[in-house]
C-alpha cells in the first residue's frame, strides 16, 4: 500500500492509549482461555459467592468460579463475536454497496433500492426477527448483528465508490478490458479501504455492546458458554447480594467499547480530510441537430482508422444545457499523428474524451459518425467496447495523478491488463523498464516498485505514455501529454511517440494548446475555437501561412528565434466566448481584425482552401511563410 494518512501519523497520548487498550484486549483474547479457562469454568462449591479477596481479586460467582478468570476468559468470545458480526456486515455491505460500481448502472439502481429498504427496518426488529427465525445462540446473535449493521456499511461504501466511479483510473481499467473482479479487488477496494477501516474499528465497539445486550437478554451466548453479556445476565439476580459479579463484566464491556471507539476516532482523525465526491446521476440528453457532413466526408473511408463526423457534446447545467463541442469532424489514418490545438476552453479535451467514449456520464455525445477501424463506436455498449476495442485505443490523460491508481505499484499498472497477465511476467516487466528508460525516467527498475505518489508529476505523465505504449494500441489519444515536462524531456517524449507511430503504424490524436509542440510532432493540425473546428491543415500548409486569422494569431503568439526578447509577445485581444453564449456568425469575429458585417451574422462552414487545408472563414488569408517555434 502507498503511504497513507493512517500510516503517516505520529504518536499522541490518545493514540497511545487506544493502541495499548486494543493490543491488551487482543492479547487477552488469545491467551485468556488457555491460562484461566479451567478456573473460569469449573465450579467450586467450597467458595460460593465470595466477596473480593486476595485469593479471588474480584470475588466468585454463585457456583464458586473466579469472576476475574471468567471475565478474562470471556474476552475471546466477546471479541470474536463482535469482530465476526462486523466482518459479516463489511462483506455483505461491500457486495451491495461497493460491488455494483463495476456491474453497471442498472445493478447499481436495484441494489441502492435494496439498501434503502434494508435501512428502513428498525435495528432491534432485524435482530429479534433473526433470533426467532434461527433460535437463540452465539451464531444467531452474530448473524443478527451482521445483518443489522450491513446497510450502514453498504451505504458508506456506496458513497465512497460513487467518488471513484468516475475516476480516470477506473475508467481506464474498464477501457483496458480488465475483468470486473480485478476492477473490484484492485481498483475499488484498495481505494475505499482507509475510511472503511476507520468505520470498522468504530463499529466493533458498537457491535460488542449490542451483542452483549443480546446475551444479557438471553438471546445470544447460551450456558455453559459465556461472554461478558451472558455473565452480566447471569449475575443480575444476585446484584444486591454479590454486586462484584456484575461490576467486572460491565467494566469489561465499557473498557472494550472505549478502546475500539478511541481507536476508531484516532484513525478517523488521521484520515480526516479525505473527500469523496459524489457523482451526479445520468440525465437524458436533449435531441441535437448534428449539422451537415464535413467537406471531404466519404473520402478515404476505407483507409481511415478513425472517422469522426459532426461530433456534438452537451452537458446539463443549472439553466439547461451547455454545448462545448459542435459539429467537429476529423479523420486519422494509420501511422498519422494529428494535433488538436486551440485556446483553453475551446473544447479540445471534451472532443478527445468523447472520441474515446470517456465523456462523463452526465454528458450527451452525438455524432453523424464515430467510426474506429470499421466499428461504430457510438453503437457499442460499454461491455462490447471493452471486448471489441479494449486495448486498441489507449488514452493519455491531461492530469496523470487522477489516472493512475494510487493503490497499485507503477509496475503493476504498466503490466495490468496485458493479455494473459498473471502478475507481471518477466517479458512485460522488461518492456516496461525499456519504455520508462526510453522516456528518460531515471532508475526505471526501482520505479516499477513505487506508487504514483512517489513520482513527480512529469514522471507520472511519462508513465501514462508508457502505459499507452505497453498496450500496443492502434490509436493513442493524448490530452496535453507533455504539459508537466521540461523542454528536454518533452523533446524525448515527443520523439518516442513519433517513433512509435512511425514504426508500428499506430495513429495518435494529440491535444495541446501549444501549436509549437504540435508542429514538431504532427502531420496535420485541427484548430478549434469555441467548440468548432475553424481550420484543418497539414503542417506544411501551416508553415506556409494558415488561412484562418485565428490560427495565424496563435502562431504569432509563439516566440521564434527572431523574436526580440525585449518586445512582449503578440497576444490575441479579448477572450473566447463561453460555450453557452449565443453567437449568430463566426465566434472569432469579436476578436478578429479582419471581421466584416457578414462575419457577425453568418456562420462560416469549413470549405476547402489550399490543397491540404479546409478553413471556416469568410475572408481567409493567403499563404505566406511563417516560422513557428519548434519543440524538437
Ligand atoms: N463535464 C462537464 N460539464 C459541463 N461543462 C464541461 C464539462 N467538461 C468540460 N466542460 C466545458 O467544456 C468547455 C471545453 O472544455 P475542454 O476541457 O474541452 O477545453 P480545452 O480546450 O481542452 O481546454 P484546456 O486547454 O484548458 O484543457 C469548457 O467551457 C468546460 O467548462
Amino acid at each position: 500500500m502507498p503511504k497513507t494518512r493512517l500510516g503517516a501519523a505520529g504518536a499522541t497520548p490518545t493514540r497511545l492509549l487506544a493502541t495499548v487498550l486494543v493490543v491488551a484486549l487482543v492479547v487477552l483474547a488469545v491467551i485468556g482461555p488457555w491460562i484461566w479457562g479451567d478456573q473460569a469454568r469449573v465450579p467450586d462449591p467450597a467458595h460460593l459467592a465470595q466477596a473480593p479477596s486476595g485469593a479471588h481479586l474480584l470475588g466468585t460467582d454463585n457456583l464458586g468460579r473466579d469472576v476475574l478468570a471468567r471475565v478474562l476468559t470471556a474476552t475471546r468470545r466477546s471479541l470474536v463475536m463482535a469482530v465476526g458480526a462486523t466482518a459479516l456486515a463489511v462483506v455483505l455491505g461491500a457486495l451491495v454497496g461497493a460491488l455494483p460500481v463495476v456491474l453497471g448502472r442498472r445493478v447499481q439502481r436495484v441494489l441502492a433500492s435494496v439498501l434503502t429498504t434494508w435501512m428502513a427496518f428498525p435495528v432491534l426488529l432485524v435482530a429479534l426477527f433473526t433470533t426467532i427465525l434461527l433460535g437463540p445462540g452465539a451464531t444467531t446473535a452474530v448473524i443478527a448483528m451482521g445483518l443489522t449493521m450491513t446497510p450502514v456499511f453498504g451505504r458508506l461504501m456506496q458513497t465512497l465508490t460513487a467518488g471513484i466511479e468516475s475516476s480516470d483510473y477506473l475508467v481506464a481499467a474498464r477501457m483496458l478490458g480488465i475483468s470486473r473482479r480485478r476492477q473490484f479487488t484492485r481498483y475499488v477496494l484498495p481505494n475505499i479501504a482507509e475510511p472503511v477501516l476507520v468505520y470498522i474499528t468504530l463499529n466493533i465497539g458498537g457491535a460488542l455492546l449490542a451483542l452483549s445486550s443480546l446475551s444479557f437478554l438471553g438471546l445470544g451466548v447460551q450456558a455453559p458458554d459465556f461472554d461478558w453479556g451472558r455473565m452480566l445476565g447471569d449475575a443480575l439476580p444476585a446484584v444486591y447480594t454479590s454486586p462484584w459479579t456484575t461490576v467486572a463484566p460491565g467494566a469489561a464491556i465499557v473498557v472494550a467499547g472505549i478502546a475500539f471507539g478511541l481507536a476508531g476516532e484516532v484513525l478517523a482523525g488521521i484520515a480526516r480530510g479525505q473527500d469523496s465526491p459524489v457523482r451526479a446521476a445520468r440525465t437524458p440528453a436533449p435531441a441535437a441537430a448534428l449539422g451537415t457532413p464535413p467537406p471531404g466526408a466519404g473520402e478515404h473511408t476505407t483507409a481511415a482508422l478513425l472517422t469522426v463526423e459532426n461530433l456534438r457534446v452537451e452537458f446539463p447545467t443549472a439553466g439547461g444545457w451547455t454545448t462545448p463541442v459542435r459539429d467537429v469532424s476529423l479523420r486519422l489514418h494509420p501511422g498519422e499523428i494529428v494535433g488538436v490545438v486551440g485556446e483553453s476552453g475551446s473544447g479540445k479535451s471534451v472532443t478527445a474524451m468523447a472520441i474515446a467514449r470517456l465523456t462523463s456520464s452526465t454528458g450527451s455525445v452525438r455524432s453523424r459518425r464515430l467510426d474506429f477501424d470499421g466499428t461504430d463506436l457510438a453503437a457499442l455498449s460499454d461491455s462490447e467496447l471493452r471486448e471489441r476495442i479494449g486495448r486498441r485505443i489507449a488514452v493519455v490523460f491531461q492530469d496523470p495523478s487522477t489516472f493512475l491508481n494510487p493503490a497499485l505499484r507503477i509496475g503493476t499498472q504498466l503490466t495490468e491488463g496485458l493479455p494473459d497477465h498473471g502478475g507481471a511476467p518477466a517479458g512485460a516487466r522488461n518492456k516496461a523498464v525499456q519504455l520508462l528508460d526510453r522516456l528518460r525516467i531515471t532508475r526505471p527498475e526501482t520505479r516499477l516498485g513505487q506508487y504514483p505518489n512517489e513520482l513527480s508529476g512529469g514522471m507520472r505523465q511519462r508513465v501514462l505514455i508508457a502505459m499507452a505504449q505497453m498496450a500496443e494500441a492502434d490509436l493513442i489519444i493524448a490530452d496535453e501529454p507533455t504539459t508537466a515536462l521540461d523542454m528536454t524531456v518533452q523533446h524525448h517524449v515527443l520523439r518516442t511517440l513519433h517513433e512509435r507511430c512511425h514504426e508500428d503504424g499506430s495513429a495518435a490524436l494529440v491535444v495541446s494548446h501549444d501549436i509549437g509542440v504540435l508542429t514538431s510532432l504532427c502531420s496535420r493540425i485541427v484548430v478549434m475555437y469555441a467548440g468548432r473546428v475553424v481550420e484543418e491543415l497539414s503542417v506544411d500548409a501551416l508553415l506556409d501561412g494558415p488561412a484562418h486569422p485565428y490560427t495565424r494569431a496563435l502562431l504569432a503568439s509563439l516566440p521564434t528565434l527572431d523574436t526580440e526578447v525585449e518586445k512582449p509577445l503578440d497576444t490575441i485581444p479579448g477572450h473566447p466566448p463561453h460555450p453557452d453564449e449565443p453567437i449568430a456568425g463566426c465566434a472569432y469575429a469579436a476578436r478578429c481584425t479582419r471581421a466584416e458585417d457578414r462575419c457577425r451574422t453568418d456562420l462560416p462552414t469549413l470549405t476547402p482552401g489550399t490543397a491540404d487545408a479546409t478553413v471556416a472563414c469568410w475572408f481567409p488569408l493567403t499563404p505566406r511563410t511563417v516560422t513557428p517555434r519548434s519543440a524538437t
